[in-house]
């Protein structure tokens, strides 16, 4: 019999995930090691649970299905009761239903919030059955609408190299799946898929670029609009780390007398030099989601066609100062 070609979609990246001798992680007390996956109930993470427990039963590994319930919702209990049940009939080894309390008062919004609470459980749920890994359902589809977003904070490579395949315990192995593949695969397997309602609000930005701007694009520049996206967010990141090394080696050759020999700076490309500035102010504490491009580049004037100028206020509120050669920055 040959196999649906959506359940192959999904079932191909999973295996490759799961023979990486880090899927094996601690291992429980009769010598198996344990994967998890997290199940939301949608199309995506069904389809990686299912196919999570046909591959790692094949190489031996023990399947534990989680589900977070984050109690914002009414009837969030019970839906999470029905992941559970899903999961169950699947044919995972366990369970799990972690509840965290949202923090309404955390300064993110709710999804944000609720998000942060998710990855922090689901790491300590990791721990605890000391899983190798952690699977997330995150589509290619999720990864195209990523970088779009991306796209338009223009703030270069880094907001476009979108989500990693791997970080920490956790694994994406859907990455190169298209979301229509998820669909399909748990319409041929019989699963029944929940739909986020926060999925077609269009009041977020998320929903609208799924909704209206890739489908257009897609009509506009070809069908593989989505692919292209994705890839150009795996040759990023592979740029973005080699950048990040370099300006982490800039920095160590540039310290001293706790600030950065000015001189040795200049010396650096401007790639290399803007990096660097950027996180000697992120590493005094200048809060990311304020410093733009424009601080970066006016700190800059400091090193590069310096006018004499003796510092350049940063938010935090901090300052670049240039004195005796070095640029330090601190507390005004
Ligand atoms: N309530 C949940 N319980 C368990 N896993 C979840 C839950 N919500 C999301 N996930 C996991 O995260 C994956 C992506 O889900 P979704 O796209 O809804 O996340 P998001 O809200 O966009 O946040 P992020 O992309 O940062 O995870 C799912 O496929 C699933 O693996």
């Amino acid at each position: 019999m040959t196999l649906h070609p959506s359940i192959a979609a999904v079932r191909v990246p999973v295996r490759r995930t799961l023979a990486a001798p880090e899927a094996r992680g601690g291992g429980t007390g009769d010598g198996r090691g344990t994967v998890a996956v997290a199940c939301s109930g949608g199309a995506d993470s069904l389809a990686l649970a299912s196919a999570t427990v046909f591959e790692g039963h094949k190489l031996g590994l023990r399947v534990v299905g989680v589900t977070v319930d984050h109690g914002l919702q009414p009837g969030s209990a019970e839906q999470a009761d029905r992941v559970v049940a899903q999961l169950a009939a699947m044919g995972v080894d366990e369970t799990l239903t972690a509840r965290v309390e949202v923090d309404a008062a955390s300064g993110l919004g709710p999804e944000a919030a609720a998000r942060k609470a998710r990855y922090a459980v689901l790491e300590q749920v990791a721990e605890h059955l000391r899983a190798g890994l952690v699977l997330l359902g995150h589509t290619l589809d999720d990864q195209a609408e990523t970088v779009l977003l991306g796209l338009t904070r223009g703030s270069g490579g880094r907001s476009l190299q979108g989500m990693r395949p791997a970080f920490g315990v956790f694994a994406r192995p859907l990455l190169g799946v298209r979301r229509a593949d998820t669909v399909t695969a748990c319409l041929v397997e019989g699963l029944e898929a929940w739909e986020d309602p926060h999925n077609s609000d269009p009041g977020y930005t998320r929903v609208r670029v799924r909704d209206r701007v890739l489908p257009v694009l897609e009509t506009e520049l070809g069908p593989g609009i989505a692919e292209a996206l994705a890839r150009t967010a795996d040759q990023l990141r592979e740029d973005t780390a080699l950048l990040d090394d370099l300006t982490d080696r800039a920095l160590a050759h540039a310290r001293r007398d706790g600030g950065l020999d000015v001189a040795t700076l200049r010396e650096e490309p401007p790639a290399i030099r803007h990096r660097a500035l950027h996180r000697a102010a992120l590493d005094a504490g200048s809060p990311a989601s304020e410093l733009t491009r424009d601080h970066v580049l006016a700190v800059d004037q400091l090193l590069v066609g310096w006018r004499g100028q003796k510092w350049i206020d940063l938010p935090g509120p901090l300052r670049a100062i240039r004195r005796d050669g070095l640029l330090v920055v601190e507390a005004p």
